[in-house]
């Protein structure tokens, strides 16, 4: 087990409470969806998870020292740089040489559908493709904690859809994935739901 959250619940000051009695287990591989409506606390819920915000109640462990990371809406990438090129760099930062970087880097593109794209430029991706190859390289650095914020939110059906294609390919390094949605279909891809909409 990775976290563990204890009725967990939170209230910015001079707000009336988010939620309450939250309580939930994340594991390595999990690829869970954090839902609810608008205002119902899902980046606060992320923040909590990310370390940024101590929930006003309850209690949240860790167990082990990975890092987290954090894939925005909108994809940042550099556009003048291959889609192979962004995958490489979290394995050349971890000390691979560069034919250990292209290979790894070449097998997590495959998974994300985007070997054909590995020469193209950033600037040069469709903004599925971008959002996919954000997740790619998120996944090459080896996370233990995977946090994503609204991976569809700007795009169209058909783009939505290539990014939900990998969804279920995210724990596949080992982190435990959450992904903030209000996509009924993001959702359906995971292995399971916290509602914050049920609080
Ligand atoms: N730092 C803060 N101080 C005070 N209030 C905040 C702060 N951050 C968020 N809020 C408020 O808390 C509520 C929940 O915000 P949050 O962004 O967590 O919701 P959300 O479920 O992610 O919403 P959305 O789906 O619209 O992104 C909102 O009403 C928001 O205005």
């Amino acid at each position: 087990m990775l976290i563990s959250a204890d009725q967990i619940g939170h209230q910015f000051a001079g707000q009336l409470p988010l939620f309450r009695n939250l309580t939930f287990r994340l594991s390595s591989g999990d690829v869970v969806a954090l839902t609810g409506p608008s205002g119902s606390g899902k980046s606060t819920t992320l923040g909590i998870l990310a370390g940024w915000i101590r929930p006003s109640e309850g209690r949240i462990e860790r167990f082990g020292a990975g890092r987290t990371l954090w894939v925005f809406q909108n994809p940042h990438g550099v556009p003048r740089r291959s889609s192979l090129s962004h995958v490489m760099l979290p394995f050349l930062a971890a000390g691979l040489s560069r034919d250990e970087a292209e290979d790894s880097a070449q097998r997590i593109l495959e998974k994300f559908g985007l070997a054909q794209l590995s020469n193209s430029l950033f600037q040069d991706l469709s903004g599925g493709e971008a959002q996919r190859l954000m997740l790619a390289r998120a996944v090459a650095a080896s996370p233990s904690l995977l946090l994503v914020d609204e991976p569809t939110a700007q795009l169209d059906s058909k783009s939505a859809s290539t990014v939900i294609d990998v969804l279920g390919d995210l724990g596949m390094n080992g982190a435990a994935v959450v992904i903030a949605t209000h996509d009924a279909r993001v959702r359906d891809a995971c292995d399971r739901t916290i509602d914050l909409g049920a609080f």
